[in-house]
This record gives C-alpha cells, structure tokens and sequence, in this order.
C-alpha cells in the first residue's frame, strides 16, 4: 500500500521547503532515471521542456545528460521572459554549459529517448494548439519516453486527460504518487511509475492509498474447524434470462472460501441445481436462510419482485454488498433509500460501474468520470455506505472521507460476468468474517490481480472469462494465506 496526495498537498510541501535546491534534485533525478534506460556509451536524447517549472526540470536534466556526454536535443516551448524563476536558472545553466535551444520541432533526430517536461502539475487548462501539436509530435515518436513528475496532458488528481497528453513508458514522479496516475486514463500514458522524494521526508498525512498488494488476509483457519466455522454467503439475484449472473456471483463466493453458499433466484423457471457446482444450495429468492453476508442484485432485474427482494435484504442486518440492478432500483426509489439509511453506516458496499454511479449520483457518466475519487467519495456520502466504483483504478470509498485505488487488474477484465464475479468475492469474504471494508478493499485488489496472474499464463486479455478469474482467484488467495501463515 502506498500513500496518494493531491496537488493541494504536494503544493503546501513545495512550499514548505521552498528554500530545498528542488529542480536541481528533481533535474538529476531525471537524468539518472534516463540513463538506466538508455544503452551504454554516447546516446541522442531529445528533451522537450515546456513553460513552467516542469520545463524547469527538464533544463535541469539536460545538463546533467550532456554533461555525461550523450548528445542532448532541447526543444523550448515558451519564453524564457515568462519562465518562474527557479526554471529560468536552469535554463540559463543549460545554456552556459554549451547547450542549445530550439523553439520549432528539428527536421531529423535518430534519438534514443525522448524526456518529457512540457506541463507538470500546473497543467489547469486542456491542451489545444502548438501545445498540442507538440504532445502529437511527441507521441509520434516510437521511443522510450519518459515523463517528468506526469505526462503532460494528464490531470495529477484524476487521471483526465486534458485535450490530448503524452504517452510516456515510464514517469517519475517527485515528492509523491498522483491518484491521476493510477485511474481512468493514467494508467494508460504514465507507463512505468517511479517515485523520487527529492530528499524530503514523505508527508506524513496521505490523501488517499493506493492497494497495490494483499494488504490483510481472511484468519487462519484452525485445524478444529468446520463448514459453520468458515461462514455462510447469500446471493440474491437470477432474473429470467440472467439466472448465469447470479450463479458466478455464487460460484465465486463458494471458490473463495465461504463454508455454505445460497443462491436465491427470481427466475421461477431457474435450475434447481448449478450441474458445475453442485454444492451450491439454490433457493427461490425469498427463501434463504440467515446468512453471514449477503449480496443482492447480479441479474436481478428491476421486477416488483426484485424490488421486494431488496426491501426484505436491505432490513437483513448482515453485511449487504449491492450490485447491478440493486443498485438502478436503490437509485430509483426514496424508500429503498431510507431503509438503506437506516442501517448502520458501513454496514453496506455499493459497487457501481461508472454508469450505475451515474444514476445513483443523478448526474451523467461523463461528470461523473471528471473526477473518479470525488464521485466516490459523493457515494460514499450520499448512501452512506462503502462506495466502490469500478473501472481502470477502481476507487472505493468511506462516508468519513477515506479513498484507495486499485493498482492491479488488466482490460481483460472489460467482459461480462467480471462484476458478478467481484461481487462474489466480496461476500466469500465479509462471510469468513474480515470486515466489510476490508473485504472490499482485498477483493478488488485480488480480482484485478487473479486477471493479472491469468493474463500472465496466456489466458487473456483477449478472451479471459470470468469463470477463470474466480479460478485465478482462489490460487492467490491460497499462496498468500500459505506465505502469511507459513512459520
Ligand atoms: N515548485 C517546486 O517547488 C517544484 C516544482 N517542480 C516541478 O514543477 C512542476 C510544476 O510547475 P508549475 O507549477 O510551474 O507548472 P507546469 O510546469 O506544469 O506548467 C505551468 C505553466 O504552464 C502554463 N499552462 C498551464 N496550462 C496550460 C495550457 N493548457 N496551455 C498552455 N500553457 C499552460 C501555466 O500558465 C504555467 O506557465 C512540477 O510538476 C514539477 O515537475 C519540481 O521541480 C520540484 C519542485
Ligand atoms: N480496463 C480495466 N482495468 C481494470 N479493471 C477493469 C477494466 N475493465 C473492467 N474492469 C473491472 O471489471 C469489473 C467489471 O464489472 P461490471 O462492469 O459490473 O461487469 P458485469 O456486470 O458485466 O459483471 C469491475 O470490477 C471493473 O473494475
Ligand atoms: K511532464
């Protein structure tokens, strides 16, 4: 797990160490990251810098790559009237060691790597124009690239792009991770992320937290133990047409661990057994038994009897995670919302993809993308419950203002069934007893890592199915309970 921070604090500790040579660190740091990329002996670098600090560092970083003798190429977008003053100094110092500028793109270059420092995490506006124009030329490029602190283009807290942005293979970033690096289209064009704190001690509160490993872990199971001991899961879902929904969320929850699984299903005409996977006890839907944690909505349609479902599940005092069509009947329905309110907060995960968000906020996809952790947050506040909103960096979080993103999963991930089959994790777990947040909180890092782990055995990206992510699953789950609980 490692700690998130917003431009806000990364701002407040620039200005805190005001005083720090921190272009100078940050220019260096460039350098000796590009040099670990670059081949032994004489290479052509192309640095592209641009109008504010971020164009700084990249002044920086060229004198140190032509001062270790590689052939350096800097392209200058602005002027250097207008530069702030750290980075007119490193302009200045470039150019009195020998180096040159040009202000228009050069005919021919034959470089080896390309440094990105046109915009940092000033960028406040999208990129149109020469700007973009630049970014185009850039991405044009089929060099290694790396971006300083974050691909120009890219907005540090949310991972937009703001008009067009580079496409970096790595990044390094200074004095501490950007949540725009990890969701939404971060991902995408920061590459490979390295973090230089520039000699700083870290900030000692983090915005948020990035889950990029298996954090907690359900309790070892005692020798002594039985199908009671390792809890019983509910899923209730499987309208006409859709019974295959509820039936992975099932499967999951049974494959990670839960001792007893019961599926309710709408479906009048749904099998009275699951032929794969036997051991799951299918009900009618108003037929479960008590249960440790319950998930409602996979395939469960919007019918009077999907809603009365909900109702009854919502008065059910065990942990609820709500899915799917739960979640448009929960958005639909002032009832449902006041008995959802009434239950303890934290008692419930809601799991929208970005379009049931959408709904449930009032508001279109598209604003509600704008900015991933506010959305989440505005869940979390608006329902009162563990908010997890799904997508590439999946953020999940509190009604008292905490956030995490997913760091793990692939777009192997983008077929039907992968919801289901989160869900289902997540109430294999809460079942065994870890918290639901933390159950939310592991579940999302080890579905994505199950589709990472399959992806790496040849089973996707291109056609991973569900079914081999609740496999991929449970191995994981059984090697890092076997490495935690080894000795
Ligand atoms: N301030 C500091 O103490 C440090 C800053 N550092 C670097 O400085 C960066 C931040 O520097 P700045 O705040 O100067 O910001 P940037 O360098 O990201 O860019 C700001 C400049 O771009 C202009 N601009 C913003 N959006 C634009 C758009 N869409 N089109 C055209 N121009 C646009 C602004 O008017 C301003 O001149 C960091 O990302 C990091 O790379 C590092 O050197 C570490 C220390
Ligand atoms: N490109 C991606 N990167 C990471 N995770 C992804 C990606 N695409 C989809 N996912 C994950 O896959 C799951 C898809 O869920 P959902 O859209 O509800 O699917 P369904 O309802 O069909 O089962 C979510 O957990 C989502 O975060
Ligand atoms: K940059």
């Amino acid at each position: 797990m490692q700690a998130l921070y917003l431009t806000s604090s990364l701002r407040k500790l620039e200005q805190q160490y005001a005083s720090e040579p921190l272009m100078e660190r940050a220019g260096h740091a460039v350098a000796t990251l590009a040099r670990t990329l670059l081949a032994e002996g004489h290479n052509r670098i192309l640095v592209v810098a641009g109008p504010g600090n971020n164009g700084g560092d990249a002044f920086v970083a060229a004198r140190y790559l032509k001062a270790w003798w590689h052939e350096v190429t800097v392209v200058f977008a602005g002027q250097r009237a207008s530069l702030p003053p750290d980075a007119a100094h490193a302009y200045d110092g470039w150019l009195e060691c020998g180096g040159e500028v040009l202000n228009t793109w050069p005919e021919t270059g034959a470089w080896q790597l390309a440094i990105d420092g046109l915009f940092g995490i000033g960028l406040q506006r999208p990129l149109t124009g020469e700007m973009a124009d630049l970014v185009a030329r850039i991405n044009a490029l089929s060099l290694p690239m790396l971006a300083i602190d974050i691909p120009s283009g890219l907005a540090a807290d949310t991972g937009v792009i703001l008009g067009t942005a580079v496409r970096a293979t790595h990044t390094i970033t200074f004095l501490g991770r950007k949540p725009g690096l990890y969701t939404l289209d971060g991902p995408d064009h920061a590459g490979k992320v390295h973090v230089d704190l520039l000699g700083l001690p870290p900030l000692p509160e983090a915005d948020g937290t990035l889950l990029d490993a298996p954090f907690t872990l359900p309790a070892r199971r005692r020798l002594n133990s039985h199908k009671g001991s390792n809890g019983s899961a509910g899923v209730i879902g499987g309208a006409a047409s859709m019974t295959g929904a509820a039936l992975l969320t099932a499967r999951a929850a049974l494959l990670l661990g839960a001792g007893r699984v019961y599926a309710g299903l709408l479906d009048p005409a749904a099998p009275a057994l699951d032929a794969d996977y036997p051991e799951l006890m299918l009900r009618d839907a108003d037929q479960l038994p008590t249960v440790h944690a319950l998930a409602v909505g996979p395939g469960m349609g919007r019918s009077p009897q999907a809603y009365a479902a909900l109702q009854q599940a919502l008065a059910n005092p065990a942990p609820l995670v709500l899915d799917a069509d739960a979640l448009n009947l929960l958005a639909a329905d002032a009832d449902l919302q006041h008995r959802l309110a009434e239950r303890a907060s934290g008692s419930v995960v809601i799991t929208p993809h970005p379009g049931e968000a959408a709904t449930l906020l009032a508001t279109d996809t598209a604003s509600l993308q704008a900015d991933r952790i506010a959305s989440a947050l505005a869940l979390a506040e608006r329902y009162q419950a563990i908010a997890l909103l799904k997508g590439c960096g999946t953020v999940v979080a509190t009604p008292d203002g905490r956030w995490w993103i997913n760091a793990s999963g692939n777009p192997g991930l983008g077929s039907a069934g992968m919801g289901d089959t989160l869900t289902g994790i997540i109430v294999a777990l809460a079942a065994q007893s870890l918290p639901l947040l933390e159950s939310t909180l592991l579940a999302a890092y080890l579905h994505g890592a199950a589709a990472d782990a399959a992806v790496a055995h040849g089973q996707g990206p291109v056609g991973l199915t569900a079914t081999e992510v609740m496999l991929s699953a449970r191995r994981l789950l059984n090697r890092w309970l076997s490495t935690a609980h080894a000795g």
